[in-house]
C-alpha cells in the first residue's frame, strides 16, 4: 500500500479516541477498528446470524441488533468464547479497515485499534504510536466513562497485551497521564513529524 498509515493503539481507556479526535481535527482521516467492528455485526449481516446461532438468542436485543453488553459479559469471562468471536469477526473487520484506508485522501491516515499489535492489523501500518497510561488512571477513566465496574475493566485489560510489551513495539509513545491540553500538544508535535514522513514517502514514489 502506498499510503502512509500510522497505527494508534493502547489499552482500554488509555485515551486512543481522545488522541485520534485531535488528529481528526488536524484534517487527518481516522479509521477506527472499534467502529469497523460494529459495522460487521449490523443486523442483516451474516456474522450476526452466526453469533446468534453460537451464543443463543440472549445476545440479540428486542430490536434485532446485537446486545453488546450481553456479549461483552460472556466473552470477557471466557477466553475460548472470545477467541471464537475473534475468529469470526477479525477477518471481516480487517476487510472493512482496508477499504476505509483505501478511501482516505488525507496526507497520511490513522488506524486506531485496541488490538493493533495482538493480531495482524499492525501489518497495515508504517508506524506505531502507543498511548500509554498507568493502570490506575486507565481503570478510573474507564469507570468514569462507561457504566462498568473495576472487575469488568480488569477482565478486558487481562485480554489485552501487557503495557510493557506494547510499549516495546512502539515507534512513538505518548504518556497520557496529564490533562487533555498536554495530550493535544504531544499530538500536534507528532503530526508535524508524520507529515514530513508522508511527504518523504510520496517523493520516493
Ligand atoms: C464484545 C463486544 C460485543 C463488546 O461491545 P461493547 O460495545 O461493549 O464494547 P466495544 O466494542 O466498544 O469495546 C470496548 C473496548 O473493549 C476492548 N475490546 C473489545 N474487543 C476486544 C477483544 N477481542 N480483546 C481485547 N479487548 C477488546 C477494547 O479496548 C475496546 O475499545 C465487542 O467488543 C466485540 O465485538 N469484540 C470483538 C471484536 C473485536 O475484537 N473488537 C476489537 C477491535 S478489532
Ligand atoms: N488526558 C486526559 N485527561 C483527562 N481525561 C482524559 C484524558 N485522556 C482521555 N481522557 C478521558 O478518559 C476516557 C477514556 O479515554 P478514551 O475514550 O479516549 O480511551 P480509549 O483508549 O479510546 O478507550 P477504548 O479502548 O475503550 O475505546 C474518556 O472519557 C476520555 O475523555
Amino acid at each position: 500500500m502506498n499510503k502512509f498509515v500510522v497505527g494508534v493503539t493502547g489499552g482500554i481507556g488509555s485515551g486512543k479516541t481522545a488522541a485520534t479526535d485531535r488528529f481528526q481535527s488536524l484534517g487527518i482521516t481516522v479509521v477506527d477498528a472499534d467502529l469497523a467492528s460494529r459495522v460487521v455485526v449490523e443486523s442483516g449481516r451474516p456474522a450476526l446470524k452466526a453469533i446468534e446461532e453460537h451464543f443463543g438468542s440472549g445476545v440479540i436485543a428486542p430490536d434485532g441488533q446485537l446486545d453488546r453488553r450481553a456479549l461483552r459479559e460472556i466473552v470477557f469471562a471466557d477466553p475460548d468464547e472470545r477467541k471464537w468471536l475473534e475468529r469470526l469477526t477479525h477477518p471481516l473487520i480487517a476487510q472493512e479497515i482496508l477499504s476505509q484506508i483505501q478511501s482516505s485522501t488525507s496526507p497520511y491516515t490513522i488506524l486506531v485499534s485496541p488490538l493493533l499489535l495482538e493480531g495482524n492489523q499492525h501489518q497495515m501500518v508504517d508506524r506505531i504510536l502507543v498511548i500509554d497510561v498507568p493502570q490506575d488512571i486507565q481503570i478510573n477513566r474507564t469507570i468514569r466513562r462507561d457504566t462498568t465496574t473495576e472487575a469488568g475493566v480488569k477482565a478486558i485489560i487481562a485480554a489485552q497485551m501487557q503495557r510493557q510489551q506494547r510499549c516495546e513495539k512502539a515507534d512513538d509513545i505518548i504518556v497520557n497521564d496529564k490533562d487533555l491540553a498536554s495530550l493535544h500538544e504531544a499530538i500536534d508535535r507528532l503530526h508535524t513529524t508524520y507529515l514530513d514522513m508522508a511527504n518523504a514517502r510520496h517523493k520516493q514514489l
